[in-house]
């Protein structure tokens, strides 16, 4: 764990000493926008057109971020078109490393060693936090955006037209709807299970548990009638909702303490995590061996010891029944 301060990297664990026992994510620096016709997107700099062999995405698959833009490049059948290099699970001393572990590729494009290399290729005067998902231009040797929420929305529509796929997860007469619930879906569980994880005291722990089970609580009654979180309509709120979901019992009730329940204790929940697990092609974007390696053998301030649970057994495979809703 660390981060790279003017370039040269540096191993210090998140400081909440400031913020009074709460963890704070810092925002991502990297913007730009891939678009059809290399035209500028909504933030950053022109010239990141959608074209094929040109994009190369770092991922880890424990990462639920990182997550959302395999589940997209899936989706999107992207797979031809976009490469991707799957770092080690274990992030320590060096931050993410291309170290070898079954499912990890190394760093296919330069053969580096740590993913900062990638941050001071694009920028060696960097500062900041160096995470996953990172998307690169082989094309301008540099890194298009970091920020995964932006990276699934380019992946959405920007090669429609190369790949002839007319998914559409951000559908026009959702997009208010679709922001403001994915804003709070935010805030209270993807991040959420985050604040609690890493709180250094009781209360900020507190502040964060309270509203991640009520914001479950709400989903639950939500998905309790109907199939998706928008009805018939499968948008990028559900794919953001799943990479949480999906990690959940693994991994946060332990680990993050977010034990009020269980995914598997609530019914609609449940199934619907079942039906989106079950969506072709999403399963094998799935690896909980990097899931649980990365979270319990990581974070040393919380599990010190790095044991990993053997555990749960979890039922994804069983019958979602949710067709009819
Ligand atoms: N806002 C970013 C967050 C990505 C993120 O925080 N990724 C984590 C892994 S799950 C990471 O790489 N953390 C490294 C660090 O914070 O130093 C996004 O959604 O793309």
């Amino acid at each position: 764990m660390g981060m790279l301060v003017d370039g040269v990297w540096k191993d210090v664990w998140y400081d909440t000493k400031a913020s009074k026992g709460h963890f704070q994510r810092s925002a991502s620096q990297f913007r730009n926008w891939l678009t059809a016709d290399g035209s500028a997107g909504p933030s950053g700099k022109a010239g990141f057109k959608a074209e094929a062999d040109r994009y190369h995405l770092y991922v880890s698959l424990a990462c639920p971020w990182a997550h959302r833009t395999l589940i997209f490049r899936k989706l999107k059948k992207l797979e031809n078109l976009i490469s991707v290099s799957v770092v080690h699970p274990l992030m320590l001393e060096h931050g993410w490393s291309f170290g070898s572990f079954e499912g990890a590729t190394g760093d296919s494009l330069f053969g580096l060693d740590y993913l900062w290399q990638i941050y001071t290729k694009a920028d060696p005067h960097y500062s900041g936090r160096v995470t996953v998902p990172v998307l690169w231009d082989k094309a301008q040797g540099t890194i298009v955006s970091n920020e995964s929420a932006e990276i699934i929305r380019m992946f959405n529509s920007a090669f429609d037209g190369l790949t002839g796929s007319g998914d559409d997860f951000y559908p026009e007469p959702l997009r208010d709807e679709i922001d403001a619930l994915n804003a709070r879906i935010y805030d209270a569980v993807n991040n959420g299970v985050y604040k609690a994880g890493f709180a250094t005291t009781q209360e900020a722990y507190e502040s964060a548990v309270t509203p991640l089970f009520a914001m479950l609580d709400e989903l639950e009654t939500r998905l309790s009638t109907r199939r998706y979180l928008f009805g018939a309509t499968l948008t990028e709120a559900d794919w953001r909702l799943f990479t949480t979901l999906i990690r959940f019992d693994a991994v946060y009730v332990g680990h993050f303490k977010c034990n009020i329940r269980r995914i598997a204790d609530y019914p609609a929940l449940a199934a619907y995590l079942r039906d989106l697990y079950q969506h072709e092609g999403v399963a094998e974007t799935v690896n909980f061996t990097h899931i649980k390696t990365h979270y319990y053998g990581s974070h040393k301030t919380i599990n010190p010891t790095g044991v990993i649970p053997v555990g749960p057994a979890l039922d994804l495979e069983s019958p979602h029944g949710r067709e009819t809703l």
